[in-house]
C-alpha cells in the first residue's frame, strides 16, 4: 500500500524545504502541460527555465520570470528536469544524452489507452538515458489544476521512482508547489501510475451496477403486484402505472437496501475484528471491496431517496389522478355523500409524509458531509456526531469513545475507508 510522505515533510521550517526554494528547475516542451507547470513553479518561488525547440516563437506565453530557451542551454541550467513532452517524441531528446546525464528527469507523460505499450512512458525514458534518474509524477494531475492552484479533493501527486534521492527531491518540489506527495515505489509502479487517469470512476463501477441490479428486482416485484396481478386475476388495465408509479415505489426500495449495505460491512468487520480479537489483521478481500465501496453505495441511496422524493411531488401532477379524483367525486356525488374525510386517513398521511421529509433530509446530511472537501473540515468527533448521532441512539456512540478507532467505531462509519487509499480512488 502507498505510504504517504507527508507527515515528515509537513513541518514548515523544514531546512530541506527551505533548501527547494530558489531553485532552478528545468521543463523540456512548451505545450500547455509546461505552461502550467512553468505558472505554479514561479509562483511557489522556483526559478524556471523551459527549454524549446523553438524559444523565440513561445517564449511570450510563459510567465515572464521564466526562462525560456533552447533545450540545450536550459538542460544545462538544472538538475531537475521536467519532461513535457509526448512519448512519441522522447527519441528526438537523444541529442541532449550527454547534458542529461546525472540528472533527475521527471516524466509526467500520460497515454490515450489503458496498458497501450508493453513498458511504461517512465521506463522507456529510462531505456533511453540510462544515465539519468527518472522519476514519474504529476500525470494525475492536469494542466488546468496545475494553474488553477491545487483545490481539495485532487491534491495528490503520485510519485515513483528507484532512487529514493530523486524521489524525495521531486516530492519535496510537490509539496511546496502545494500537493500531496504520494510514494508508490519503484519505477516498475509507473505503468500504474500512467493507467490511473485514464479509468473510468473505478470506485463506482460495482456500487452502480448494484443499485441497477437492485432497481430491476424491485422493479420486477413492484409490476407484478401492482399490473400483472390486477391485470390477470381483476382484468384491469393498470398499465399506465409502468413510468412513474412503479418507478416511484421501486427508488425507496432501492435506497434502503443500499443505505443498509452502507452499514453492514461495518458490522461485519466489527464481528470479524471481535472474533480474532485484533485490529490489525487484514480483512478477506471482499470485505475490504465492500468496506471501500460505502461512500458511493452511499451516495447512490441519497440519489434514488432524491428521486423518489421528486417523483412523490409530481404524483398529483398527473393526468390520471385527476381523472381518478373526478371519478371518486362524482361517484360521491351519485351516493349523495357530502363529506369523504376520514380522519385516520388523513393523521396517517401526515405523518407519512412528514417522515419522509425528515428522512431524506438526514440522508442529504449524511451525504454531503462524506464529500471530501466537508469531511476534511470535521474533526473526528464532529463527523462522527453527524454520521452516527443523527442515526444511531447516543448510547452507542459513547461506547465508540472508550473504543477508540476500534472495531465498533468502525461500524457505524459512511465513508473512512478500512484502509488508506489515495484520495482520487
Ligand atoms: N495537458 C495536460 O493536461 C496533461 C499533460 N500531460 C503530459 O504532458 C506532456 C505534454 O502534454 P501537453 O503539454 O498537453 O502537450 P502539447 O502538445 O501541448 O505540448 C507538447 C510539447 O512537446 C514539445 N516537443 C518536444 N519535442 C517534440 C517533437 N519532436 N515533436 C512535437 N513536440 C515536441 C513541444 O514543445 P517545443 O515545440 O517548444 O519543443 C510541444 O509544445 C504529455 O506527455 C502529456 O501526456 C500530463 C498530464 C496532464
Ligand atoms: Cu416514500
Amino acid at each position: 500500500l502507498p505510504e504517504s510522505m507527508v507527515d515528515s515533510h509537513t513541518d514548515p521550517s523544514n531546512p530541506d524545504l527551505a533548501a527547494t526554494v530558489g531553485r532552478t528547475i528545468g521543463i523540456l516542451g512548451s505545450g500547455d502541460f509546461a505552461r502550467s507547470l512553468a505558472t505554479r513553479l514561479v509562483y511557489s518561488g522556483f526559478q524556471v527555465v523551459v527549454g524549446s525547440r523553438n524559444p523565440k516563437r513561445c517564449a511570450g506565453l510563459f510567465p515572464s520570470a521564466a526562462e525560456v530557451t533552447a533545450q540545450v542551454d536550459a538542460v544545462k541550467k538544472t538538475n531537475v528536469i521536467f519532461v513535457a513532452v509526448f512519448r512519441e517524441h522522447y527519441s528526438t531528446l537523444c541529442d541532449l544524452t550527454d547534458e542529461l546525464a546525472g540528472k533527475i528527469l521527471v516524466d509526467v507523460s500520460n497515454n490515450t489507452e489503458i496498458n497501450h505499450h508493453k513498458e511504461s512512458n517512465a521506463e522507456y525514458l529510462a531505456s533511453l538515458f540510462p544515465a539519468c534518474t527518472v522519476v514519474k509524477g504529476f500525470n494525475v494531475i492536469s494542466a488546468w489544476t496545475l494553474q488553477s492552484g491545487p483545490r481539495d479533493g485532487n491534491k495528490q501527486v503520485l510519485i515513483c521512482c528507484d532512487n529514493q534521492e530523486a524521489k524525495r527531491t521531486v516530492a519535496e518540489i510537490a509539496q511546496v508547489m502545494g500537493f500531496t506527495p504520494l510514494d508508490m515505489g519503484s519505477l516498475s509502479s509507473a505503468c500504474e501510475i500512467e493507467n490511473i487517469p485514464l479509468r473510468l470512476l473505478p470506485a463506482w463501477k460495482i456500487p452502480v451496477f448494484l443499485a441497477l441490479g437492485l432497481f430491476l428486482c424491485f422493479y420486477t416485484y413492484n409490476f407484478i403486484r401492482q399490473v400483472l396481478h390486477p391485470y390477470i386475476w381483476e382484468q384491469k388495465n393498470k398499465f399506465y402505472k409502468i413510468p412513474v408509479e412503479v418507478v416511484n415505489s421501486t427508488l425507496p426500495c432501492v435506497a434502503y437496501v443500499m443505505l443498509s449495505l452502507v452499514y453492514l460491512p461495518g458490522v461485519l468487520a466489527a464481528s470479524f475484528q471481535l472474533r480474532y480479537g485484533t485490529k490489525y489483521r487484514r480483512f478477506p478481500d471482499w470485505l475490504d471491496q465492500w468496506l471501500q465501496h460505502r461512500k458511493q453505495i452511499g451516495l447512490l441511496s441519497f440519489f434514488c431517496a432524491a428521486l423518489h422524493a421528486v417523483y412523490s411531488l409530481c404524483l398529483p401532477m398527473r393526468r390520471s389522478h385527476r381523472y381518478q379524483l373526478i371519478n371518486a367525486a362524482v361517484k360521491q356525488v351519485m351516493e349523495k355523500k357530502t363529506d369523504a374525510w376520514i380522519e385516520e386517513e388523513v393523521w396517517r398521511m401526515e405523518i407519512y409524509v412528514s417522515f419522509g421529509i425528515m428522512a431524506l433530509g438526514l440522508l442529504s446530511l449524511l451525504a454531503i458531509t462524506s464529500l471530501p472537501s466537508i469531511a476534511n473540515s470535521l474533526n473526528w468527533r464532529e463527523f462522527s456526531f453527524i454520521q452516527v448521532k443523527s442515526i444511531f441512539a447516543y448510547s452507542r456512540a459513547t461506547h465508540h469513545r472508550q473504543r477508540g478507532f476500534g472495531p465498533a467505531a468502525l461500524a457505524y462509519q459512511w465513508v473512512a475507508p478500512a484502509t488508506p487509499v489515495p484520495r482520487w480512488a
